[in-house]
């Protein structure tokens, strides 16, 4: 099975985490930055006594399970007052705090130039790349991105629809349908699982094309990767940063990186012979993100870029993005729709059903209005991280100016950051915000954007609404149109194709017991991977 996030000795870890933790903070004697001008820190308690290594020490460990509960609690203070203000959170991520700053100050502030505020590094220290991946040229130099920008753009999204939609097909009838031996039985799978091959699958294909797509070696291999980047992160951001971060995190990449020289070992000679072949002037017509990704390296007219090894590695890492993004949010749709109370599921079945079939393609330029209204409902309900966006303060003193009072008066409250502040933004709470979302903004409500925020012809803004799962400004996520095509084809499939039923406790009203429970750690909402689904194939 895949666990993502084992939990098999808590008291261990907890133990270690204390150790290492008390003995670094007495060797380094850092300090939270809790004097920092018109910003308050929640959960710390020192009063006077900012060098209060006892309190700092127990701010530090208790934001491994409060940071979720801070997080809703500054919000209500200081995010939702008439002049949005920022607050700070202690964070084991920094071992230091993380400045959280208010809705207001989204696009002035993540547009502002790398050389102020930079993506990089707080990216790497979201998913750890550095002590999951062989070759750091990957990370620091991603020109991988661009041809995601290039071939997954809205414009050409839609040519990927059909491969998709057909490997869909396959990875449906090979991992649900094939485990019973008649069409009809139920067959019982672990949710995490069976959405993660279907995903790995979908992902793998439209990465690295065929035949490295179709190869199931390499489909266990990259699925277990991906599953060990995030397992491995989750556990590496946990440990006080510095020298014990550095020592002891290469242990936890040690499984990422076992995976990932499986996966390379599969991949580099298939990718070695097509570099040949389009050298040798043949293969020119083949089209696809392989194809595209190495005439990408071949242009930098750098000869270490056409490395077989590091190309297969870019892609992995991509796929590793495409499969766990995917995968969190569909497990956790899947989750959502089948536990709802019977009646509100059967009238929401029924209404996906008869969209489905009235739009018989679920790709680009259809409109499915239910399909996306559903997954972004269940997206805004369960974020990945409780902060998000992370960016680092890369001069100096960054002056941020605070948000204006109402009725255009210049005043409020601006910020001095110095050089390696790191700034979030409180994205579950400000997706949880009923002034934004309206009643019952806890609830999952799959009609809530269907009936409050399509634009014209029935779409929904690419980033509507105050909707930030795929970020925002210039480090959006590129693969957002294909993740949202791919998703909501999926989706369509399910529906169309599957009776389901949640494994565990109902309530009197049929929904599931546990709809909606959730377990944070430090900054990750840790995805449900013991849920069991029961499915069937419709007639
Ligand atoms: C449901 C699935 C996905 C979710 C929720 C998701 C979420 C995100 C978010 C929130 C960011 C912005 C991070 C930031 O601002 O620091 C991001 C960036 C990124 N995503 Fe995704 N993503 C998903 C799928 C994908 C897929 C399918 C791909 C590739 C095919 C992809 C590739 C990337 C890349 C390369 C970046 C970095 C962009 C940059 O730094 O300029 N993601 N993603």
């Amino acid at each position: 099975m895949m666990v993502p996030f084992p939990v098999s000795s808590p008291a261990t870890v907890l133990f270690c985490l204390i150790a290492v933790l008390v003995i670094s903070r007495v060797v380094s004697n850092r300090k939270l930055r809790t004097k920092r001008e018109n910003i308050v820190t929640i959960g710390v308690n020192i009063k006077n006594n900012t060098n209060g290594i006892i309190s700092q020490t127990s701010a530090l460990l208790r934001s491994l399970t409060s940071t979720s509960e801070w997080a809703r609690n500054g919000y209500q203070r200081f995010s939702k007052t008439p002049i949005q203000r920022a607050f700070a959170l202690p964070s084991m991520w920094t071992g230091s705090d993380v400045v959280v700053l208010p809705p207001a100050l989204l696009a002035s502030v993540l547009n502002r130039p790398e050389a102020e505020l930079a993506a990089h590094h707080a990216q790497l220290d979201t998913i750890q790349l550095p002590y999951m991946m062989s070759d750091s040229d990957v990370y620091n130099n991603p020109i991988q991105y661009d041809v995601i920008r290039r071939t997954m753009s809205r414009q050409h999204v839609g040519s990927l629809a059909a491969t998709t939609a057909k490997e869909l097909q396959n990875a449906f009838s090979t991992y649900w349908s094939a485990p019973v031996k008649h069409d009809r039985d139920w067959a019982t799978l672990d949710n995490w699982e069976a959405c993660g091959k279907v995903f790995t699958r979908v992902a793998m294909l439209s990465l690295v094309g065929s035949p490295l797509g179709h190869d199931e070696r390499l489909l266990d291999w990259a699925r277990k990767y991906a599953s060990s980047v995030i397992t491995g992160t989750a556990f590496i951001n946990c440990l006080p940063p510095g020298w014990i971060r550095s020592s002891a995190g290469p242990l936890f990449g040690i499984q990422a990186r076992y995976y990932q020289s499986r996966c390379l070992r599969i991949m580099g000679p298939v990718i070695q012979e097509r570099i040949w072949k389009l050298q040798s002037g043949a293969g020119q017509d083949v089209d696809d993100f392989l194809q595209s990704t190495i005439l990408r390296c071949s242009r930098t007219g750098d000869p270490r870029q056409m490395d077989p090894q590091r190309i297969a590695l870019r892609l992995l890492g991509l796929a590793t993005m495409s499969i766990m993004g995917m995968v969190y949010v569909f497990t956790h749709c899947v989750a959502d729709v089948y536990g709802m109370p019977d009646r509100k599921r059967e009238e929401l079945l029924a209404a996906l059903e008869a969209e489905c079939k009235r739009e018989a393609r679920p790709d680009e330029g259809v409109t499915f209005s239910l399909l996306d209204s559903t997954l972004n409902e269940s997206m805004r309900l369960n974020n990945i991280s409780v902060t998000s966006l992370a960016r680092d303060v890369a001069v100096d003193s960054l002056h941020i100016p605070g948000v204006e009072k109402a009725g255009g008066d210049a005043g409020g409250i601006s910020y001095t950051l110095p050089r390696g502040s790191r700034i979030v933004f409180p994205t579950q709470e400000m997706h949880r915000d009923e002034g934004v979302y309206g009643r019952n903004p806890e609830e999952f409500d799959p009609f809530r954007f269907y009936r409050e925020f399509q634009t014209e012809g029935g779409r929904f803004d690419d980033m509507c609404k105050g909707l930030l799962v795929f970020g925002y400004g210039k480090h959006a996520c590129p693969g957002r149109h294909y993740a949202m095509q791919t998703l909501r084809q999926t989706l369509a499939y399910l529906v169309l194709n599957y009776d389901v039923a949640l494994v565990g406790p109902v309530d009197a009203d049929g929904g599931h017991a546990l709809r909606g429970k959730r377990q944070t750690l430090l900054n990750v909402n840790v995805p449900n991977v013991d849920l069991k689904i029961r499915v069937r194939r419709k007639r």
